[in-house]
């Protein structure tokens, strides 16, 4: 017992490492993942932000404490007032109108992830949902770190990705991953061994989820 976020990571570190070090990411650092892969991802993530807020409604209804219920509130109004607000600009930038974002089809990946990370809240109680949503927060704070430690990472214009690293390594996102960090340790100081068996399978499943959501960028899935 005294389990703590890095054992979760521990416990699959191949996945881990595939998901953080990915192609989709390499390419994105070095300034020449292909335009249209990009494209396609931004896309999708649309949807993707919109399931994720679902999500976060969902941990305000799985809400024990008016702590967490406050937490959920604050997450829910940070992607739908914020993020999704700045998603919608940042694609606008690539060429992708808002009509076009409105009536796109969702990938396979796209649904496969996010009805995976609703379902495992519905099921579950609230920890159960926040592991499932942790390679999300936390793997894209890790990825920024991790690109900015690449020697052949390309930053400032002549990358045409710069934006997107300096977003999650800009300090408001990475106190919110602290934050988050520090949330799930504090749970998981007093779990089971059966029962961090059982979170590492959902937080296993859910970053294999996001290697399969940027393949699908790199491949054009849909
Ligand atoms: C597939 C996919 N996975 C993770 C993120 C990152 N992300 C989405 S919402 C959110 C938290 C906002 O409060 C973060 C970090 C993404 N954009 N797309």
């Amino acid at each position: 017992m005294g389990y703590r976020f890095t054992d979760l990571t521990a416990a699959c570190q191949d996945d881990w490492r595939a998901y953080i070090e990915h192609d989709f990411v390499r390419q994105l650092g070095q300034g020449h993942l292909a335009d249209d892969a990009f494209r396609h991802y931004l896309k999708q993530d649309y949807l993707f932000l919109i399931h994720f807020a679902r999500a976060y409604a969902l941990a305000a209804y799985k809400s024990p404490t008016l702590a967490d219920l406050r937490q959920a509130h604050e997450g829910l109004k940070a992607i739908v007032d914020v993020e999704l607000e700045l998603h919608v600009g940042y694609c606008r930038e690539w060429g992708i109108s808002e009509q076009q974002l409105a009536e796109l089809p969702e990938a396979r990946a796209t649904l496969a992830y996010t009805r995976y990370v609703l379902d495992t809240g519905n099921r579950g109680d609230l920890l159960d949902l926040h592991v499932a949503l942790a390679p999300c927060l936390v793997g894209y704070g890790e990825i920024a770190n991790w690109l900015n430690a690449q020697p052949d990472t390309l930053r400032g214009d002549a990358n045409p990705y710069d934006a997107w690293i300096a977003m999650y390594e800009g300090e408001e996102f990475q106190a919110a991953m602290h934050a988050e960090l520090a949330w799930i340790d504090a749970r998981l100081a007093d779990v089971t061994p059966a029962r961090f068996d059982a979170l590492t399978r959902i937080f296993r499943d859910a970053t294999r989820l996001e290697i399969d959501f940027w393949q699908m960028g790199l491949d054009g899935s849909d």
